[in-house]
Protein backbone atom coordinates (compact mmCIF):
# COMPACT_ATOMS: atom_id res chain seq x y z
CA UNK A 1 0.00 0.00 0.00
CA UNK A 2 3.05 2.56 0.97
CA UNK A 3 6.54 1.98 0.13
CA UNK A 4 9.48 4.08 1.25
CA UNK A 5 12.52 4.11 0.50
CA UNK A 6 15.93 6.27 1.32
CA UNK A 7 13.86 8.73 2.99
CA UNK A 8 15.73 11.13 4.57
CA UNK A 9 14.63 14.44 6.23
CA UNK A 10 16.07 17.56 7.66
CA UNK A 11 14.58 20.23 9.92
CA UNK A 12 17.04 23.06 9.27
CA UNK A 13 20.95 21.29 10.18
CA UNK A 14 19.43 18.80 12.06
CA UNK A 15 19.06 15.56 10.36
CA UNK A 16 15.58 14.01 11.92
CA UNK A 17 14.83 10.88 9.52
CA UNK A 18 17.81 9.03 8.12
CA UNK A 19 17.43 6.52 5.15
CA UNK A 20 14.30 5.30 6.09
CA UNK A 21 13.23 1.97 4.67
CA UNK A 22 9.77 0.77 5.41
CA UNK A 23 6.63 -0.97 3.60
CA UNK A 24 2.76 -0.94 5.00
CA UNK A 25 1.11 -3.48 3.83
CA UNK A 26 -2.46 -3.67 2.13
CA UNK A 27 -4.62 -4.17 4.56
CA UNK A 28 -2.86 -4.16 7.50
CA UNK A 29 -3.18 -2.34 10.74
CA UNK A 30 0.56 -0.85 11.35
CA UNK A 31 1.52 0.53 14.37
CA UNK A 32 4.16 2.96 14.30
CA UNK A 33 6.17 2.90 17.49
CA UNK A 34 8.84 5.01 19.20
CA UNK A 35 9.64 7.32 22.19
CA UNK A 36 9.19 10.71 22.00
CA UNK A 37 11.03 12.95 19.25
CA UNK A 38 11.91 9.64 17.52
CA UNK A 39 10.68 10.67 14.39
CA UNK A 40 7.51 9.32 13.70
CA UNK A 41 4.86 12.61 13.54
CA UNK A 42 7.85 13.79 10.57
CA UNK A 43 7.61 10.44 9.13
CA UNK A 44 3.54 10.72 8.59
CA UNK A 45 3.87 14.31 7.97
CA UNK A 46 6.54 13.56 4.91
CA UNK A 47 4.06 10.90 3.76
CA UNK A 48 1.31 13.45 3.60
CA UNK A 49 3.50 15.94 2.08
CA UNK A 50 3.24 18.56 4.70
CA UNK A 51 7.24 18.35 5.33
CA UNK A 52 9.19 18.21 2.66
CA UNK A 53 11.47 14.86 2.76
CA UNK A 54 15.17 16.14 1.25
CA UNK A 55 15.71 12.33 -0.56
CA UNK A 56 13.84 9.38 -1.23
CA UNK A 57 10.90 7.77 -2.83
CA UNK A 58 7.19 7.11 -1.28
CA UNK A 59 5.39 5.31 -3.19
CA UNK A 60 1.33 4.35 -2.77
CA UNK A 61 -1.01 2.18 -4.11
CA UNK A 62 0.59 0.45 -6.68
CA UNK A 63 3.50 2.46 -7.52
CA UNK A 64 2.12 6.58 -7.55
CA UNK A 65 4.89 8.68 -6.71
CA UNK A 66 3.46 10.68 -4.26
CA UNK A 67 6.69 13.08 -4.08
CA UNK A 68 5.42 14.55 -6.60
CA UNK A 69 1.73 15.39 -5.51
CA UNK A 70 0.54 18.57 -3.18
CA UNK A 71 -0.79 17.15 0.28
CA UNK A 72 -4.45 18.05 -1.60
CA UNK A 73 -3.56 15.47 -3.91
CA UNK A 74 -2.58 12.85 -1.65
CA UNK A 75 -5.77 13.71 0.13
CA UNK A 76 -7.57 12.86 -3.16
CA UNK A 77 -5.68 9.95 -4.07
CA UNK A 78 -6.83 7.98 -1.36
CA UNK A 79 -5.21 8.62 2.42
CA UNK A 80 -6.99 10.01 5.22
CA UNK A 81 -4.58 11.34 7.73
CA UNK A 82 -5.61 12.73 11.61
CA UNK A 83 -3.20 14.92 12.46
CA UNK A 84 -1.98 14.58 16.53
CA UNK A 85 -3.98 17.18 18.33
CA UNK A 86 -6.78 16.61 15.76
CA UNK A 87 -7.15 20.11 14.33
CA UNK A 88 -10.63 21.03 14.52
CA UNK A 89 -11.70 24.08 13.98
CA UNK A 90 -13.13 25.57 17.28
CA UNK A 91 -14.95 28.21 16.13
CA UNK A 92 -16.72 26.27 13.49
CA UNK A 93 -20.22 23.76 13.80
CA UNK A 94 -19.65 19.99 13.41
CA UNK A 95 -21.29 20.30 10.17
CA UNK A 96 -19.23 22.75 9.06
CA UNK A 97 -15.96 21.32 9.95
CA UNK A 98 -16.92 17.75 8.44
CA UNK A 99 -17.89 19.75 5.32
CA UNK A 100 -14.25 21.51 5.37
CA UNK A 101 -13.21 17.74 4.61
CA UNK A 102 -15.55 17.53 1.61
CA UNK A 103 -13.56 19.99 -0.78
CA UNK A 104 -12.91 18.61 -4.05
CA UNK A 105 -15.24 16.08 -3.48
CA UNK A 106 -17.35 14.77 -6.38
CA UNK A 107 -19.69 13.22 -4.87
CA UNK A 108 -23.05 14.56 -3.36
CA UNK A 109 -21.81 15.84 -0.10
CA UNK A 110 -25.22 14.11 1.81
CA UNK A 111 -24.12 10.51 0.75
CA UNK A 112 -20.68 11.09 2.38
CA UNK A 113 -21.84 12.93 5.63
CA UNK A 114 -24.85 10.16 5.69
CA UNK A 115 -21.93 7.37 6.14
CA UNK A 116 -19.82 9.47 8.83
CA UNK A 117 -22.85 9.50 10.83
CA UNK A 118 -23.92 6.29 10.87
CA UNK A 119 -20.31 5.12 11.96
CA UNK A 120 -20.53 8.39 14.50
CA UNK A 121 -23.87 9.71 16.09
CA UNK A 122 -22.76 11.16 18.48
CA UNK A 123 -21.61 14.23 15.57
CA UNK A 124 -25.32 13.95 13.99
CA UNK A 125 -26.92 14.59 17.48
CA UNK A 126 -24.13 17.30 17.83
CA UNK A 127 -24.67 19.25 14.36
CA UNK A 128 -24.92 22.50 15.47
CA UNK A 129 -22.13 22.51 18.38
CA UNK A 130 -18.87 24.22 18.15
CA UNK A 131 -16.37 22.15 17.49
CA UNK A 132 -14.29 23.41 20.42
CA UNK A 133 -17.33 22.94 22.85
CA UNK A 134 -16.92 19.39 21.68
CA UNK A 135 -14.84 16.95 24.42
CA UNK A 136 -11.65 15.67 23.35
CA UNK A 137 -13.41 12.04 22.47
CA UNK A 138 -15.93 13.74 20.14
CA UNK A 139 -13.87 15.97 19.15
CA UNK A 140 -11.34 12.77 18.20
CA UNK A 141 -14.34 11.63 16.52
CA UNK A 142 -14.74 14.36 14.22
CA UNK A 143 -11.44 14.41 13.28
CA UNK A 144 -11.47 10.44 12.32
CA UNK A 145 -14.99 11.74 10.45
CA UNK A 146 -13.60 14.18 8.94
CA UNK A 147 -10.92 12.15 7.42
CA UNK A 148 -13.34 9.21 6.96
CA UNK A 149 -15.40 10.94 3.90
CA UNK A 150 -12.73 11.04 1.25
CA UNK A 151 -13.46 7.42 1.49
CA UNK A 152 -9.59 6.96 2.03
CA UNK A 153 -7.78 3.76 1.25
CA UNK A 154 -5.40 3.99 3.58
CA UNK A 155 -5.97 5.95 7.21
CA UNK A 156 -3.21 7.84 8.98
CA UNK A 157 -3.79 8.32 12.53
CA UNK A 158 -1.20 10.68 14.82
CA UNK A 159 -1.48 9.79 19.04
CA UNK A 160 -5.62 9.64 18.16
CA UNK A 161 -5.64 8.42 21.90
CA UNK A 162 -3.93 11.31 23.57
CA UNK A 163 -5.64 12.66 26.25
CA UNK A 164 -9.12 10.85 25.81
CA UNK A 165 -10.99 8.90 28.55
CA UNK A 166 -9.83 4.90 28.68
CA UNK A 167 -13.75 4.06 27.48
CA UNK A 168 -13.11 6.22 24.10
CA UNK A 169 -9.83 4.96 23.55
CA UNK A 170 -11.74 1.22 23.47
CA UNK A 171 -14.26 2.46 21.01
CA UNK A 172 -11.61 4.27 18.80
CA UNK A 173 -9.89 0.96 19.00
CA UNK A 174 -13.18 -1.12 17.92
CA UNK A 175 -13.65 1.58 15.23
CA UNK A 176 -10.32 0.65 14.20
CA UNK A 177 -10.75 -3.00 14.16
CA UNK A 178 -13.66 -2.84 12.54
CA UNK A 179 -13.03 -0.64 9.51
CA UNK A 180 -10.08 -2.70 8.65
CA UNK A 181 -12.49 -5.65 8.83
CA UNK A 182 -15.08 -4.43 6.91
CA UNK A 183 -13.85 -2.55 4.38
CA UNK A 184 -10.35 -3.38 4.25
CA UNK A 185 -9.40 -0.47 4.83
CA UNK A 186 -5.49 0.18 5.62
CA UNK A 187 -4.14 1.78 8.66
CA UNK A 188 -0.97 3.67 10.02
CA UNK A 189 -0.99 4.57 13.12
CA UNK A 190 1.52 6.25 15.83
CA UNK A 191 0.70 4.62 19.45
CA UNK A 192 2.70 4.48 22.24
CA UNK A 193 0.44 2.83 24.67
CA UNK A 194 1.49 -0.60 24.13
CA UNK A 195 -1.83 -2.59 25.12
CA UNK A 196 -3.67 -0.08 22.54
CA UNK A 197 -0.95 -1.42 20.26
CA UNK A 198 -1.27 -4.95 21.08
CA UNK A 199 -5.01 -5.06 20.62
CA UNK A 200 -5.68 -3.15 17.38
CA UNK A 201 -2.33 -3.50 15.57
CA UNK A 202 -1.37 -6.36 13.19
CA UNK A 203 1.85 -5.18 12.83
CA UNK A 204 4.84 -2.74 14.10
CA UNK A 205 7.55 -0.54 13.03
CA UNK A 206 9.75 1.43 15.25
CA UNK A 207 11.73 4.40 14.98
CA UNK A 208 14.49 5.01 17.11
CA UNK A 209 16.63 8.26 16.97
CA UNK A 210 14.90 8.93 13.45
CA UNK A 211 16.25 5.43 12.32
CA UNK A 212 14.05 2.23 11.06
CA UNK A 213 15.17 -0.31 13.76
CA UNK A 214 12.69 -2.65 14.03
CA UNK A 215 9.28 -4.33 12.61
CA UNK A 216 7.38 -7.04 12.36
CA UNK A 217 3.84 -8.95 13.11
CA UNK A 218 2.76 -7.71 16.39
CA UNK A 219 2.80 -10.36 18.44
CA UNK A 220 6.96 -10.28 17.53
CA UNK A 221 7.25 -7.13 20.10
CA UNK A 222 9.23 -8.70 22.49
CA UNK A 223 10.00 -7.44 25.63
CA UNK A 224 13.75 -7.11 24.72
CA UNK A 225 12.78 -4.82 22.17
CA UNK A 226 10.15 -2.99 24.24
CA UNK A 227 12.90 -2.16 27.02
CA UNK A 228 15.21 -1.39 24.24
CA UNK A 229 13.10 0.95 22.00
CA UNK A 230 10.09 2.06 23.81
CA UNK A 231 10.58 2.08 27.50
CA UNK A 232 11.47 5.75 29.27
N1 LIG B 1 8.94 21.94 13.03
C1 LIG B 1 10.07 21.50 13.58
N2 LIG B 1 11.22 22.21 13.51
C2 LIG B 1 12.36 21.75 14.05
N3 LIG B 1 12.49 20.57 14.68
C3 LIG B 1 11.37 19.81 14.79
C4 LIG B 1 10.11 20.23 14.25
N4 LIG B 1 9.20 19.26 14.50
C5 LIG B 1 9.85 18.29 15.18
N5 LIG B 1 11.15 18.62 15.35
C6 LIG B 1 12.18 17.79 16.00
O1 LIG B 1 12.34 16.61 15.22
C7 LIG B 1 12.50 15.47 16.05
C8 LIG B 1 11.39 14.45 15.73
O2 LIG B 1 10.12 14.98 16.14
P1 LIG B 1 8.75 14.23 15.88
O3 LIG B 1 7.67 15.13 16.38
O4 LIG B 1 8.71 13.78 14.49
O5 LIG B 1 8.91 12.98 16.84
P2 LIG B 1 7.82 11.99 17.40
O6 LIG B 1 8.48 10.67 17.44
O7 LIG B 1 6.56 12.14 16.65
O8 LIG B 1 7.62 12.52 18.88
P3 LIG B 1 6.29 12.73 19.76
O9 LIG B 1 5.91 11.38 20.18
O10 LIG B 1 6.80 13.57 20.89
O11 LIG B 1 5.28 13.42 18.91
C9 LIG B 1 12.47 15.98 17.49
O12 LIG B 1 13.81 16.17 17.90
C10 LIG B 1 11.76 17.31 17.37
O13 LIG B 1 12.19 18.19 18.38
Amino acid sequence: MLTIKGLNQFYGGSHTLWDIDMRIETGSRTCLMGRNGMGKTTLLRCVMGLVPAATGEISFDGGTDLRKLSADQRASLGIGFVPQGREIFSQLSVEENLRMGLIAKRERPADALDRVYATFPILKQFLRRRGGDLSGGQQQQLAIGRALLLQPKLLILDEPCEGIQPNIVHEIGDLILRLNEETGLTVLIVEQKLPFARRVASDFRILDKGRHVAQGPIGDLSDEMVRHHLTV
